[in-house]
């Protein structure tokens, strides 16, 4: 057909000029040109692209398979699909090609074959732009490898310091939950060492490779939870920001959710908590897709739970749901026996976080660690030993460098309202029992129960006597 808008001039021409004219500038500044057929075999190589694939001459690739001299080709994709490739990379060993490609068709639009273009190598023009995209993918990838760092357990079970048949017990139960995927729920005092435990039981599940993610239901402001839960999608108003985000339960995809503190969640948070963990989906606020999500949840709490229920402040049905595997804490108190090796090894921490010494005890310190309270658990244990670091240069820490911990017994348990018995009688099983209590704490060390008691060990040999109660062999052996 041949165009006349303007008298004068040839649109054909003109036309035919630009191809020639785009073909020879493209074959002259690029670095290599290729045409292939229809069966993607070389129909023509330039001279520049043939030495960079090894031939001495563009003859000897003419009527060859285009990967048989390009490995990496995509010039058959071309052909094959008829769709341009208009800007690629082009691994070939050694070096790197800016390529573009485009089929070349016959006048039915039938495609007959490609032409490829190698528009740069990588060390000319594109160099400055190659240097900071490797700079931000390293950067990417270091930001992606502490988030997930950041996302995986802090603690596996050997963290969890403990010889005391209490402590065995906990981290016998804890193992078995852990070759679960049921919902597991920690219960004890603060202190007593849930998180850590949640993150053992994550770092020994199915789901260690996976994210670990915590959120302590306490410390969100009521009108974020939902979002900093379910997630909330772009536009919807949170009350925190206009952006969409995702909620911990996407984050911890595939993963563990820590939900600490989930005695203080609202209750209109729980009627949606309890959904997500009934349908194993939720909708993101502002949202009315479902979303599909594979979390197993560990959750913690220091207050009664069961208390709560009865109140009405927590939901029965979502106590339920969360207590599958409930896992009771032990408090310090009632494992006094695992005290020495607890101060042995937070020391230890604090020599090695403060870069000095490990500090020991003098004898006279464990007697009196063993008389105090501990309602801070193991983590008031670590602050009284951090203070007392902090207070005294002395490589063995005495008794006289915990100023704050007094010398008292602690209160005897008050007897059941229910029995109803002679003085003598009560006075003799309380005192049995006060003394099976300081030997249980002491972890069966007579000097330690003894001194706890307030009596020599001699009398308490006495007493053991008369009350009847044994001490087994292996207790025995650390008199
Ligand atoms: N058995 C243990 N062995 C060693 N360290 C422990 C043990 N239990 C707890 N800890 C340490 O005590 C501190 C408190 O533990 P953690 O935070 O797990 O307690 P928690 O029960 O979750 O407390 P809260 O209820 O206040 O959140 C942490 O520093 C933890 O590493």
């Amino acid at each position: 057909m041949t165009l006349t808008v303007r008298p004068g001039f040839d649109y054909t021409d003109i036309r035919r000029r630009a191809m020639q004219s785009l073909f020879e500038n493209l074959d002259t500044l690029c670095e290599g040109t290729i045409v292939v057929d229809g069966d993607a075999r070389i129909v023509w190589i330039n001279d520049r692209y043939a030495r960079r694939f090894g031939l001495d001459s563009p003859d000897q690739a003419i009527g060859r398979e285009v990967e048989a001299i390009i490995p990496n080709s995509q010039m058959r994709a071309v052909v094959e699909s008829g769709q341009p490739i208009l800007l690629d990379i082009l691994d070939a060993g050694s070096e790197t090609f800016i390529v573009t490609r485009l089929p070349l068709k016959d006048d039915d639009g039938k495609v007959i074959g490609a032409v490829g273009f190698a528009l740069y190598d990588q060390s000319r023009p594109l160099q400055p732009f190659y240097a900071r995209l490797g700079k931000l993918q390293q950067e990417l990838q270091h930001a992606r490898q502490r988030l997930a760092e950041a996302r995986q357990a802090k603690y596996t079970f050997s963290n969890f310091v403990g010889t005391s048949p209490a402590a065995m017990e906990l981290k016998r139960a804890a193992r078995r939950a852990a070759a679960t995927d049921a919902p597991v729920l920690l219960l004890g005092e603060t202190g007593t060492g849930k998180e850590l435990i949640a993150h053992a039981i994550h770092a020994s599940s199915h789901r260690a490779a996976r994210p670990f993610i915590g959120i302590n239901v306490a410390a969100v402001p009521e009108s974020l939870l939902e979002t900093e839960f379910f997630g909330a999608v772009a536009g919807a108003y949170t009350g925190a920001d206009r952006k969409g985000r995702l909620g911990k339960f996407q984050l911890a995809e595939g993963g563990t959710l820590f939900l600490d503190e989930i005695g203080d969640m609202p209750l209109a948070v729980q009627s949606k908590l309890l959904r997500v963990l009934q349908e194993q989906e939720l909708e993101p606020v502002g949202s009315d897709k479902v979303v599909p999500i594979d979390v197993r949840v560990i959750a913690a709490t220091s207050i009664d739970l069961v208390r709560a229920v009865d109140e009405g402040r927590f939901r029965a049905d979502l106590y339920y749901r969360l207590g599958v595997l409930p896992l009771t804490l032990p408090p310090l108190r009632d494992r006094l026996q695992d005290l020495e090796l607890l101060c042995e090894h937070i020391l230890e921490d604090i020599a090695r976080r403060n870069d000095q010494p490990q500090r020991d005890l003098a004898s006279d310190v464990l007697p009196l660690l063993a008389q105090q309270s501990w309602r801070g658990n193991i983590r008031e244990l670590r602050n009284v030993l951090e203070q007392a670091v902090m207070s005294s240069d002395r490589p063995r820490l005495q008794a006289s460098d915990f100023r704050g911990l007094r010398h008292t017994a602690r209160a005897p348990a008050s007897p059941s309202k229910n029995e109803v018995s002679s003085l003598e009688e009560a006075m003799n099983r309380h005192e049995a029992q006060l003394i099976r209590t300081a030997l249980e704490r002491s972890g069966g060390n007579a000097t330690l129960a003894a001194k706890v008691l307030g009596i020599g060990r001699a009398t308490l040999y006495r007493k053991l006597q008369t009350h009847n109660i044994h001490l087994n062999s292996e207790t025995q052996s650390q008199y």
